[in-house]
């Protein structure tokens, strides 16, 4: 068989992953803890346990033949050279705007700030409204930036709201929502056909299995 190699977010969504990627014999037959790379339980097809962030880069250039990945980093990539064929329906959530409860009313003579760990998709939320805003990047923990003053608003992930309600924070704006999904390097699809569609049946199947349970 064609060796495949498919790359997993690791975190949240390999979590969510594993049931199915169980399911068709693809869970990984050792320590995804320590290891970075580690063989499936289907002989030919090994796993990269990588950051979700990283995913589009590595499916983009061939180092991974498929992908797991967030449409909020799919999104924010702006991965044109990959291919996407399958909502995986798995760690779903939204991407919202969010503000202070009680904020203070800002000088409207200045932009207005906002925090994020997606520059990309912020950008372009507020220029298709016509809005020009000063973006704040952050890497994590956004609901801190409007009650220390560092921001306005922030665009991060809501799933059941409880961080942002936690926080003192209201979603004032849904921008998209959010799911895992299945991504193919095109090249891939072209030399590995035969073996990537199989593949792609099987965790269709899977899902639908594991949606009707
Ligand atoms: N609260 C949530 N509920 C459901 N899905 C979520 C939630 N938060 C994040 N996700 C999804 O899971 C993905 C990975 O989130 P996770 O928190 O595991 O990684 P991370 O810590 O954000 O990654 P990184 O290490 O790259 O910063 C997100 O890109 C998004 O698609
Ligand atoms: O609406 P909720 O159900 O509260 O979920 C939203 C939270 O989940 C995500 O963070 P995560 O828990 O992944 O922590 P991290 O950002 O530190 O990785 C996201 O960045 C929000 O903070």
């Amino acid at each position: 068989m064609t060796a495949l190699t498919l790359a997993l977010s690791k975190g949240r969504i390999l979590e969510e992953s594993l049931p199915m990627l169980a399911r068709i014999g693809l869970d990984p037959a050792g320590d995804i803890d320590r290891l970075l790379r580690v063989p499936s339980r289907t002989p030919g097809v090994s796993l990269l346990i990588i950051r979700p962030t990283d995913v589009p880069t590595y499916v983009e250039y061939g180092a991974a033949d498929l992908g797991i990945v967030g449409k909020d980093v799919l999104m924010e990539h702006g991965s044109t050279g990959l291919y996407e064929p399958l909502d995986l329906d798995i760690a779903k959530c939204r991407l919202s705007v969010a503000a202070q409860k009680d904020a203070p009313k800002r000088d409207p003579r200045r932009r207005l700030r906002v925090a994020t760990k997606y520059p990309e998709i912020t950008r372009r939320h507020f220029a298709d409204k016509g809005e020009q805003v000063e973006i704040i990047k952050l890497y994590g923990s956004m609901e801190l930036a409007p009650l220390v003053g560092l921001a306005d608003v922030i665009v991060d992930l809501v799933a059941t709201g409880g961080t942002l309600r936690a926080n003192g924070l209201i979603e004032t704006e849904v921008i998209c929502q959010v799911s895992s999904r299945l991504v193919v390097n095109k090249a891939s699809l072209k030399t590995k056909h035969a073996e990537i569609a199989a593949l792609l049946d099987q965790i269709r199947r899977a899902g639908q299995t594991l949606k009707a349970a």
